[in-house]
């Protein structure tokens, strides 16, 4: 526990300063190349619950400490140590003794000592602690403060089921491909391989427990994939039939392209502006055994790449915020500003008038953001439709998109969406 403590520990204190959590994780991997797959996970498991609750942690930390700590790593340490006593199931004494023999590996005298007091004093004085924070927004539900501010104007009857939402652990969900089987056949395969789920449409299903993608029946045949139930919506509101010209302009991975390809035989061009993710793109479509003509290019400046002649449909799922999909990428929290989203918008609107012209006539584009911040969404597609008189906003199949103007809220079982079906009139 004591490595993974560390790592964690490191993990931590990198996103803090601004990096990404999977990125920092895996250079730390790869720093410690002995660690044991077990290990790997433990750090893992708290990097990612300690951020999850960073500021409650914070919260609480601060009041155990009777002056400011200076050393980044036993900051950072203790605020593992305590989500372990918070949230883990790990025992009491053997989370201290770790977490005192990783602060003894620092050679500063005074911090073995610290960090036992402030852990056995936490065991010992937790409740009061706790009751400290009931009115503090920021330490109850671990968000910044300018987010909670921005989701109870936005959302005033949904703001707090929404960031508890935030706080889940993530379902493992799996699309299974239809050109195979359905749910109901590939659940039997499931209970069949002592994997219990349950199955949520025709196609989609959630596991009780994640598992390595290996466990999963037919995964290198192609017959299934990870994808979470929301993101699933988007090929089928996309509605492409066989022979249409599409475009997936904002393509990588590729979970969304291998989804459309999947349900109907078109003339797919996936294109993404990251070289990189492309390759994944190619990897993903090959374990599918599926195809489209891959292009790297800018969505925003089509004369580039663009052959000239239209598109039927335009999958158009923009970078954003990412501000609904907190629960599996718990370092977003802590590394967007307000001023981001201001950003993201300008880039959409950006991408979107360049992709529009690509459309034919008749033809339908989907808009496709993973926020919730209504100006990555909402006020984007109003401002879009006043500005371009040949669209028109065309209604959503999905009870739960119509029901919200095309917000899929996150709740339980999928992340938070957002989806607009435009037409060329
Ligand atoms: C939300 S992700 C797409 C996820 C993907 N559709 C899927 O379902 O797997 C957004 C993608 O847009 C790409 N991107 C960002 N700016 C772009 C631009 N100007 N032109 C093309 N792609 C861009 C990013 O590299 C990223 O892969």
């Amino acid at each position: 526990m004591q490595v993974s403590q560390q790592l964690a520990a490191q993990a931590v204190g990198q996103v803090l300063d601004g990096r990404n959590l999977s990125v920092v994780l895996e250079t730390l991997f790869q720093q410690h190349p002995h660690i044991t797959p077990q290990q790997r996970a433990v750090s893992q498991d708290l990097a990612y619950g300690t951020l999850r609750f960073y500021s409650r942690l914070e919260a609480l930390l601060q009041q155990l400490l009777q002056k400011p700590l200076t050393e980044a790593f036993i900051h950072h340490l203790l605020l593992v140590s305590l989500y372990q006593l918070a949230y883990d199931k790990a025992g009491a004494h053997t989370v201290v003794n770790q977490a005192v023999l990783a602060a003894a590996k620092t050679k500063k005298s005074w911090a073995k000592g610290l960090v036992n007091a402030v852990l056995r004093n936490f065991l010992r004085q937790r409740d009061a602690l706790e009751q400290k924070l009931a009115n503090n927004q920021v330490a109850q539900y671990s968000y910044p403060q300018w987010w909670i501010n921005k989701l109870k104007q936005q959302y005033p009857d949904h703001w707090a089921s929404m960031l508890e939402a935030g706080n889940q652990h993530p379902p493992m969900t799996l699309r299974v491909n239809r050109r195979h089987s359905d749910a109901d056949h590939y659940l039997q395969q499931l209970q069949a391989a002592d994997l219990p789920a349950q199955a949520l449409d025709a196609q989609a299903i959630m596991l009780e427990h994640a598992v390595p993608v290996s466990r999963l029946p037919g995964f290198e045949q192609g017959h299934a994939s990870v994808q979470d139930w929301g993101a699933q919506f988007a090929a089928l509101e996309l509605d492409a039939k066989d022979g249409m010209r599409v475009l997936d302009a904002c393509c990588a991975p590729g979970g969304k392209t291998g989804h459309v390809l999947e349900l109907a035989d078109v003339h797919m061009t996936a294109m993404d502006n990251d070289a990189k993710r492309l390759q994944r793109v190619q990897q993903n479509l090959d374990r599918l055994g599926l195809q489209a003509n891959l292009v790297q290019g800018d969505a925003s400046t089509p004369d580039a790449w663009w052959d000239g002649q239209p598109y039927d449909r335009i999958l158009a799922d923009v970078p954003c915020t990412a501000s609904g999909i907190v629960r599996r990428h718990v370092d977003i929290k802590w590394l967007r500003r307000e001023q981001d989203i201001a950003a993201f918008a300008e880039q959409q609107r950006v991408i979107l008038q360049g992709l529009w012209r690509l459309l034919a006539k008749g033809g339908k584009l989907l808009y496709v953001t993973c926020s919730v911040f209504h100006e990555e969404n909402q006020q984007q597609i109003a401002q879009f439709l006043r500005s371009q008189p040949d669209a028109r906003l065309l209604p959503l199949k999905h009870d739960a998109l119509q029901s919200n103007q095309g917000q899929l809220l996150p709740g339980t079982h999928h992340d938070g969406f957002f989806y607009a079906l435009l037409q060329k009139v």
